[in-house]
């Protein structure tokens, strides 16, 4: 068995759907012991990629190697993944739907059952009918089955959307409890809370390019190294872009707000030449240093 550092690699992946292109070039490596995030908008093509590293969809072109070899549907017995609820039976305890589902790939002793309602903090209510778990039960019932092969690499498909805080919370625990064991994993989601919570590693995706990407310590302070980034809303953004721009600052229009780069103590000045223009700040925020920041620089409608 090889045992390579690298995990996964994808080397410019592109996977087009027609005239959609869902993933571009696309070139990430997760080693091992990395819980990555696969950060990026409803869209942003994760799921796309992570249906051709198991081998649902075939990349249009570019390469996916597992734990350090080509692709081959063999290297997915190391692989453990979770993308939906799959179709778990209601009125079968959760013990019984991990039994059933897990021997639809092999046999399953009682005890990795066992074993495994374990790990997910199951094993007290395993025997409670799947219908009367929460939705923080119910995902770590897939995680669940999703470890009886003993996985070395996990991939996780926005593990907690549709969850109350309580079962988000069940999910992060789980996934630093596993990484703790050994596991790596990949965790895609939308949500940066999520991935800035768990993750060691991350690539930030947009409409299926990374657009960054790397150790999520790095990231945070490669945004501090830029100066201050002031995030601010006023009732004309296209016009306070200008009046700032032409004020000397480095700037950038999103959406819904402007970025300015600019020394700490520019706020005073930056409400004053945008005053000056009849432009009003309705609200100003410093963002940087955080992975709110790189993500807003990264995904912003203008930035390429
Ligand atoms: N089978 C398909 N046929 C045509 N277009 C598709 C298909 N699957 C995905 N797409 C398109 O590819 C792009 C990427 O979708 P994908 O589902 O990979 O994104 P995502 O980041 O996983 O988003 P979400 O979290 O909403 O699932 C989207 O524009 C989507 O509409």
């Amino acid at each position: 068995m090889n045992v390579s550092n690298n995990i996964l690699e994808t080397e410019n992946l592109t996977k087009r759907f027609g005239e959609v292109t869902a993933v571009k070039d696309l070139n990430i490596t997760v080693e091992r012991g990395q819980v990555f995030g696969f950060l990026g908008p409803n869209g942003s093509g994760k799921t796309t990629t992570i249906s051709c590293v198991l081998g649902l969809l075939s990349p249009t072109s570019g390469k996916v190697r597992l734990f350090g070899e080509p692709w081959q549907a063999e290297s997915l017995r190391r692989v453990g993944v979770v993308m939906d609820l799959h179709g778990f039976y209601p009125n079968f305890s959760g013990r019984d739907n991990v039994q059933i589902f897990g021997e639809l790939t092999g046999p399953v002793s009682d005890e990795r059952v066992d074993e495994v309602l374990k790990l997910v903090g199951l094993a007290d209510r395993a025997k409670s009918k799947f219908r009367t778990y929460s939705m923080g039960m119910k995902q770590r019932l897939a995680v669940a089955l999703a470890l009886l092969n003993d996985p070395e690499f996990l991939i996780l498909d926005e593990p907690t959307n549709g969850m109350d805080p309580e079962g988000i919370v069940e999910i992060r625990n789980l996934i630093n409890d596993l990484n703790r064991q050994g596991k790596t994993i990949l965790l895609a989601s939308h949500l940066l809370s999520e991935v800035e919570q768990v993750c060691t590693h991350l690539a930030i995706l947009k409409k299926g390019v990374v657009v960054s990407q790397g150790a999520l310590a790095d990231l945070i302070s490669g945004a501090g190294q830029a100066g201050v980034v002031f995030e601010i809303i006023t009732s004309d953004l296209a016009a306070s872009a200008a009046v700032l721009e032409k004020a000397g600052y480095e700037v950038k229009q999103g959406r819904d707000r402007v970025l300015v780069s600019a020394p700490a103590d520019a706020a005073e000045k930056i409400s004053a030449a945008l005053a000056g223009e009849k432009l009003y700040v309705t609200e100003m925020r410093r963002t940087t240093g955080s992975l709110e920041s790189v993500f807003i620089e990264a995904t912003q409608p203008g930035k390429k």
